[in-house]
């Protein structure tokens, strides 16, 4: 079993306003039909501008949001036949502000021990030493686990949010933006931290972020996400070196400097698709200097291309 995660044709559909008699007027499809797997021990990155689906993916992932269609495997197990806490042991979620994300009213000890209770049965001696390992492993003094979560900084803050998830004993952790919030300096700390993490503990990564310099320098592979969809899947090193899919492309064109995030390009116009109201081909058609009437009538589907990535492009650049 080399394969963490596997997902196939996962997709996500937001039922949106009320009609006449209180039926939906229709529908966001904010994850088309997904399918790709992470191997074990791999950091996936996942990029792509805001409204494309990367948190409504994560969330799917972690149980938080059911999805419309299709399946989710963990660890060669299927996600809705399992029960919850079994998975809640193999997946956790990391957010992106930590402290928002932790209960106000509840010290750092109260949190940590949540999983342990609640996913491990585990007894009041054998947590303490197990929450005591977890906070030396993430580099956070013992002392801080009687403070609550408003006391901490914004790096501290997501190192709990980390040690939290690690407490669960997943060994596949989905990072949403988990250094989008924190000073330049502070998410070199945090994204060292993680490496360390990923290498001692065998963990698995999704790693969300529209910082492209930052999941190039995390990530085995990247997928590149556009209106809900994988339209580009490769090793890191290629996927914004030699872009194949013109969104890529325009992406890479953009964004150039290291650290800086992922503004929506102008170059070619900023116009997203109606969600509502998506249109019948390509939903990149509409910016794309390569673009057919082939490409504004029928969806490209993620194909082979070269020896490891993966485009969904009738007319992919060269490599
Ligand atoms: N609960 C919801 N109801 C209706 N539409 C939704 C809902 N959640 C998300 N959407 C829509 O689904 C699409 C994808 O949203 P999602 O939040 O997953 O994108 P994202 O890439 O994570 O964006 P961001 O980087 O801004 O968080 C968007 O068009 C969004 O408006």
């Amino acid at each position: 079993m080399t394969e963490a995660l596997k997902l196939t044709d996962l997709a996500k559909s937001f039922p949106v306003g009320r009609g006449f008699l209180g039926g939906a007027r229709g529908a966001v499809k904010a994850v088309h039909p997904i399918t790709l797997s992470v191997r074990k021990g791999e950091t996936l990155g996942i990029v792509g501008e805001s409204g494309c689906g990367k948190s409504t993916l994560a969330r799917m992932l972690v149980g938080l949001l059911k999805p419309t269609s299709g399946t989710i495997e963990i660890e060669g197990e299927a996600f809705a036949t399992a029960d919850p806490a079994a998975f809640g042991r193999r997946i956790q979620y990391v957010f992106q502000d930590p402290i928002s994300s932790l209960n106000p009213r509840k010290t750092i000890r109260q949190i940590m021990e949540a999983p342990l209770k609640r996913l491990h049965n585990m007894p009041a001696e054998a947590r303490k030493e197990r929450i005591a390992e977890i906070f030396d492993s993430v580099n956070l003094r013992e002392e801080f686990l009687d403070r609550y979560p408003h006391e901490f900084s914004g790096g501290q803050a997501q190192r709990i949010g980390i040690a939290r998830a690690l407490a669960a004993s997943a060994r596949i952790l989905i990072l949403d933006e988990p250094v989008s919030a924190l000073d330049v300096s502070v998410q070199a700390q945090v994204l060292n931290l993680l490496a360390d993490l990923r290498a001692a503990f065998d963990l698995t990564y999704l790693f969300i972020s529209h910082d492209l310099a930052v999941v190039e320098a995390v990530s085995d592979r990247i997928a590149v996400l556009y209106f809900g969809s994988v339209v580009e899947l490769g090793p890191a090193e290629e996927v914004f070196a030699t872009p194949r899919h013109p969104y890529t492309r325009l992406l890479a064109d953009s964004a150039p400097v290291v650290g800086r995030p992922l503004a929506a390009p102008e170059a070619a116009g900023t116009d997203l698709p109606d969600p509502l109201n998506p249109p019948p081909g390509c939903a990149f058609a509409g910016r794309c200097p390569h673009a057919t009437d082939r490409c504004r009538s029928e969806v490209p589907r993620l194909e082979p291309i070269g020896d490891h990535a993966r485009v969904a492009c009738f007319h992919p650049l060269p490599a």
